[in-house]
């Protein structure tokens, strides 16, 4: 049966004539089932994790309605307008941590793990894989520098794949840069050995950078080829130095006419026309043994100030098209320029799944996990994201599948046109995902062609970013691609392997992690407001678990609102020996400390079931008010600026460059604050006042001017703030590295937090 699948792809067009009758010719061709799909892969559901996790989450529930009901008590009784305002700002936090722990636990509701045999695939397959087109995107050769963009497309190049012509890399450089071009013309030269190394070696680790950072064998041959990677690496380094090409750098006649006709006088990044450049051409280009290469191709699509360029979906877009025309491949891989590849047989696991006739009809994507190389030990930012990258994905893929999250998937090509069961016709019919490309890939016919749909008002009036390919609309393309093609009834599968398939770069300073979680933020509230909503669409497309899965992404920002207020008003009042909350010795009081362990406890159980560790479940947890306190509350302010016209939106590209004072003290496990940006104000004043708070509240108990009984849970929260901003203590008072918070952050903070103080004081003198 699942040879039929494999013919299938091979040759589309002997199966079926229209797209919109894939599935029906294919289930007519093969039968409704495949018996070898069940042996390809399996499923494991945990039954009693399952009710545990659902009698835990109806015991919790009647817990937050015994919250509310209090909440209704003290707003009726209240006494002052001071005090109606305070109970209704905490009303406010409670609703919005109800509604945010409602949606956990969708994930929690049907958790599922997979394993796959790839061993098997080959057997199957006979030797001859479905055609793969791979996408590595790269948008700054500053911040992306092009070496190691390029041990990403070696790593991928260096699959296990057969026949490898069927592999075609396809770079897109939204920087535009001759930089780029260069080091993928070096690359290209180099991987004639690399690939022929790794494939006879059997080495695993294809990424040369990370191979050769590796205890490998040392013998002539490694020696060898070490010396060519360094040479190259050199070669490509010098030429960013330089900041430009020289003569001296081009080896021949050809490349010297790329670099001339395309850089001219009038190029610039956001204004230049489209470059293709076939680097490598499979059937042609052979290896240094005489074996096949796979295609490897540079394409910087067509750029001008007057169109639209939307960001990396619109690089995709572009990329879709144009390997269309190119190879037109069934199946399609996309990459961050930072994620390579980790696993030589990667693509085999992903096809376990692709190719099984039972998943195959309804199956748009496989998604792997984003994985990080050079956390430290307690992942001080928690760049792992283990929910988002691991823990919610299992829980989704027991629904209707996880969400893409932006490189390590697998794509069939036909989900992106169109709904299952309804096909939405590109403008050409070689753009068709059945179309079969019978010319090389640099006939004159094809490059002209793939320069066309490059171009950038090839999408004018058209559906691509609406219906068609990655969706515009949002600065997290991913989140709300996979969204909108499980809106349309397609399904996603989760495949999280032992040994990391992928392995990608994080950012070590905490001013660069919490920039790239402002522009997911601004992203989200794109997708909150849009029409397609998760509460309003999403509920009537997909169900009511899976839209509460897609709502907790997309609401992620409205954390800003109850960790803001719980990081001032508990503490402020505090200050002025107001009580809040129940005191210890009212029942009352047990109902909080049951719904702060429980909250709590399940997070921590969750992250430590999926090899977490107690300091990185510590900072995860820090890094969830952090954010809260930076990120969510200056994207949400950064949103809506954007709305009422102040601002524009941008994607601003992680830097991905290491500084090495910066990497030494990331590895000692030290917070690098270093520059001055008002999120930092906001997290130094919030800091400033719990200290104050805790400190004073204790002073005064001692001097029994307070009781304990009643000030007992604000004293823990600004306890409990306290010791998760030891860091920042540290930053602004003990450290004189460069690192440190700068001493206008921590001057500016101490003087707002003595104006909360004083206005504080003000208003709750008569409560
Ligand atoms: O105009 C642009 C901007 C970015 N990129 C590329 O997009 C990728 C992601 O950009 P990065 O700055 O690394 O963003 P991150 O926030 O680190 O990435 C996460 O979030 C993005 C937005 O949700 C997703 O696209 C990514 O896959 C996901 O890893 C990189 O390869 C960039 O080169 C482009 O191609 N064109
Ligand atoms: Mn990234």
């Amino acid at each position: 049966m699942l040879l039929t699948t494999i013919y299938h792809y091979l040759h589309p067009n002997q199966l079926q004539t229209q797209p919109e009758m894939e599935t029906t010719a294919a289930v007519a061709a093969t039968g409704t089932t495949i018996d070898g799909g069940a042996t390809l892969h399996s499923v494991e559901v945990k039954p009693l994790q399952l009710i545990l996790n659902r009698a835990f989450a109806l015991i919790y529930l009647f817990a937050i309605l015994a919250l509310f009901y209090k909440h209704t008590l003290n707003i009726l009784n209240y006494t002052s307008f001071i005090n109606l305002s305070i109970s209704i700002s905490i009303l406010i936090s409670d609703l919005i941590l109800a509604f945010m722990w409602s949606t956990t636990q969708s994930f929690l509701m049907r958790p599922i793990t997979r394993k796959q045999c790839p061993e098997k695939i080959k057997k199957y397959s006979n030797n001859n894989l479905p055609a793969l087109d791979i996408f590595i995107c790269t948008a700054d050769p500053c911040k992306e520098p092009p070496l190691n963009v390029v041990n990403t497309a070696l790593s991928v190049m260096a699959y296990d794949y057969y026949p490898i012509e069927k592999l075609s890399v396809y770079v897109s450089d939204d920087g535009g840069s001759e930089l780029t071009l260069f080091a993928f013309m070096e690359a290209a030269k180099f991987a004639v050995y690399w690939l022929p190394f790794c494939r006879e070696n059997n080495i695993i680790e294809r990424c040369p950078d990370a191979y050769f950072s590796s205890t490998y064998t040392e013998n002539s041959e490694t020696q060898k080829i070490k010396l060519m990677y360094e040479s190259m690496k050199t070669r490509i380094e010098n030429v960013m130095e330089r900041g430009k090409v020289d003569q001296d750098y081009i080896n021949n006649d050809e490349e010297f006419q790329v670099f001339t006709k395309f850089w001219t006088a009038g190029f610039t990044r956001p204004n230049h026309p489209s470059i293709i450049q076939v680097l490598l051409e499979s059937g042609k280009d052979k290896d240094m043994t005489g074996h096949g290469m796979p295609n490897l191709i540079y394409v910087s699509r067509e750029k001008n100030k007057s169109s639209p360029h939307h960001f990396k979906a619109g690089a995709l877009n572009a990329l879709l098209r144009v390997s269309g025309i190119m190879t037109n491949a069934p199946i399609i891989l996309t990459l961050d320029c930072d994620m390579y590849s980790n696993d030589p047989s990667t693509p085999q696991r992903a096809l376990c799944y692709l190719l099984d006739q039972t998943l195959w009809p309804e199956l748009a994507f496989v998604q792997f996990p984003q994985c990080f190389r050079g956390l430290n030990e307690a992942d001080i930012y928690a760049s792992e994201i283990k929910d988002l990258f691991h823990t919610n994905s299992m829980g989704m893929d027991g629904l209707r599948g996880p969400n893409y999250v932006g490189t390590g998937c697998f794509f069939r090509r036909r989900a992106l046109f169109g709904c299952p069961s309804s096909f939405e016709k590109p403008e050409i019919q070689q753009l068709y995902p059945d179309h079969v490309v019978n010319k090389p890939i640099r006939a004159e016919e094809i490059l002209q062609q793939a320069h066309y749909v490059a171009s950038c008002n090839y999408e004018d009036e058209s559906n691509w970013g609406s219906k068609m390919g990655f969706r515009y609309g949002s600065l997290v393309e991913d989140l709300y691609t996979g969204y909108r093609l499980q809106c349309e009834g397609w399904k996603s599968v989760f495949c999280h392997p032992k040994r990391p398939a992928f392995l990608g770069d994080i950012p070590i300073s905490l001013y660069d992690v919490l920039s790239q979680h402002k522009r997911w933020c601004v992203g989200l509230h794109e997708v909150v407001f849009s029409k397609y909503s998760p509460l309003t669409f999403g509920l009537r497309s997909m169900g009511f678990l899976m839209a509460h899965c897609y709502a907790r992404y997309a609401f992620w920002p409205t954390w800003c609102i109850p960790i803001t207020l719980y990081a001032f008003i508990p503490q402020l009042t505090l200050l002025n020996g107001v009580s809040i909350f129940p005191k210890v010795s009212d029942p009352w009081f047990f109902l909080y400390v049951f719904l702060f362990l429980g909250a709590y406890g399940q997070h921590c159980l969750v992250f430590m079931s999926f090899e977490g560790t107690w300091k990185r479940w510590w900072s995860d947890q820090r890094m969830w008010m952090i954010r809260g306190l930076t990120s969510l509350l200056f994207g949400t302010i950064e949103y809506l600026t954007n709305r009422f016209g102040i601002s524009t939106l941008g994607f601003n590209v992680t830097s991905k460059v290491v500084d090495d004072d910066q990497g030494k003290r990331y590895h000692q496990g030290i917070f690098e604050f270093g520059v001055v940006s008002p999120m930092f104000v906001a997290l130094a004043t919030t800091s400033i006042i719990n200290l104050v708070a805790f400190l004073t509240s204790i002073a005064q108990i001692f001097k029994g001017d307070q009781d304990l009984d009643g000030l007992f849970i604000q004293m823990f929260i600004a306890c409990f703030v306290v010791i998760n901003c030891l860091p920042i203590y540290e930053g602004m008072i003990l450290r004189s590295d460069k690192g440190r918070m700068p001493t206008q952050v921590t001057l500016f903070s101490t003087f707002l937090a003595s104006i909360l103080y004083m206005s504080s004081g003000f208003l709750l003198r008569n409560v």
